[in-house]
């Protein structure tokens, strides 16, 4: 079964836990495109719901699927968030932003009554940081992070897309960090939301209330 064929299997397993009236958080990457055409299939048999993209690639494939959307303008809260992961460990703490949409996907988490993650069996790990953790930076404030983090033994990758640095939907920079000597992700997460210019890190941690993986023909579900 190929890889491809798993994340279509997880986002058919997510979607059937969405309902009539419900606000749905539509993630970013190739396993939540999956989601998108699935979900797209029921909006077209009369399934009445509202997605709330995580940017502007999945506005792009949500409005071309027929799917309405929706904005924090308009709602409060959102009833199930459905998104891919680049990692997930054994008590569902993930690395998110492969896709460099890392500062709106945790907005819509952190919204949402209920995340559900999906993905194929290869994104499961023991412990993260095999997949270089993405930190959104600030354009102004990159070259002296870039320096603080180094000397933090981080060695951090300024992303590029053509050659220029890779820019996000929110205008920011990606930089990816080697986390593989780190044993304390949470301690982390402090250290590096505490260094101004730094918008938000990959790391999703405690917010995955479900996690959906392909394997093989089959899924497997674990829970919180
Ligand atoms: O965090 C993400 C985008 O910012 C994606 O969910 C993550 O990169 C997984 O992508 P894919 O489903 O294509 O493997």
């Amino acid at each position: 079964m190929s890889t491809e064929k798993e994340k279509e299997l997880a986002a058919k397993a997510a979607i059937k836990y969405i309902e009539d009236g419900m606000t749905i958080g539509l993630g970013t990457g190739s396993t939540a495109a999956h989601m998108i055409t699935a979900l797209a299939e029921e909006v077209a048999k009369g399934l009445n719901i509202v997605g709330i993209p995580s940017s502007e690639s999945t506005k792009k494939l949500a409005l071309a699927n027929g799917i309405p959307l929706t904005d924090f303008a308009n709602i409060s809260a959102i009833d199930i968030n459905i998104d891919g992961t680049d990692e997930f460990d054994p008590y569902l703490q993930l690395i998110k932003g492969g896709g460099g949409a890392l500062l709106r996907e945790k907005i819509l988490a952190f919204n949402s009554k209920l995340n559900i993650i999906i993905a194929d069996c290869h994104k499961q790990v023991s412990r993260l940081g095999k997949f270089k953790l993405p930190i959104e930076t600030i354009p102004f404030a990159t070259p002296i992070l870039i320096k603080k983090l180094r000397i933090m033994n981080l060695h951090p990758i300024l992303r590029e897309k053509d050659n220029s640095p890779f820019i996000t939907d929110e205008g920011n920079y990606i930089l990816d960090l080697d986390i593989t000597h780190i044993s304390n992700v949470a301690q982390l997460e402090n250290t590096l939301k505490q260094l101004p210019g730094i918008v938000e890190t990959g790391l999703f941690l405690d917010i995955a209330d479900i996690v959906i993986i392909g394997r093989g023909d089959t899924t497997e579900v674990f829970k919180r």
